[in-house]
């Protein structure tokens, strides 16, 4: 059997406008590796030795994103991602300022997806599962900000 210490663990976040009643959540779109650009996916990356997932969450948003977040509950459980990897996720909101993609940190662009956009863009195929858990938690709102 597979422990926990085999897997490669990826802590992400779910970043929302609104903790207490979300209504858009933050899509990234990777640039690199050649397999997986153009894909959308949730902000984040691996943990690493010493850190916490949560930690993990939070340091990859910042240097991703260049905001620091504050996280919310877990989203789900643990999300398989293929092989032995998983995805941990949180809901986040971001702390003053704006986020930005990071050529350098394989993102090229960004998207606020609402209940009713949030299959306008191509999601890694792992994370379709997660786009469909987190359709009917996201309230009526503005839609679709680019
Ligand atoms: N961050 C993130 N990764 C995802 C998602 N869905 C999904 O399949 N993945 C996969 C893509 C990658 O194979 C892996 C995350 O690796 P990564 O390249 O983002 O990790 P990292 O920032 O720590 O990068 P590196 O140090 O390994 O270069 O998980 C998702 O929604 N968010």
């Amino acid at each position: 059997m597979t422990s926990s210490t085999d897997r490669v663990r990826v802590a992400a976040v779910a970043l929302v406008d609104d903790l207490s009643r979300p209504t858009r959540v933050l899509a990234a779109r990777r640039s690199a590796p050649p397999a997986l650009a153009g894909g959308w996916e949730f902000p984040g990356g691996k943990v690493e030795p010493g850190e916490s997932p949560a930690q993990a969450a939070v340091r990859e948003t910042l240097e991703e994103l260049g905001v620091r977040v504050r996280l919310g509950e877990r989203v789900g459980g643990a999300w398989p991602l293929g092989g032995t990897a998983e995805m941990l996720l949180w809901w986040a909101e971001p702390l003053p300022g704006e986020p930005a993609p990071s050529p350098v940190q394989d993102h090229d662009e960004l998207r606020w997806l609402g209940a009713a956009t949030l299959d306008d863009v191509p999601w890694l195929v792992h994370d379709l599962p997660v786009v469909d858990h987190l359709r009917p938690l996201l309230a009526d709102g503005p839609q679709g900000r680019s």
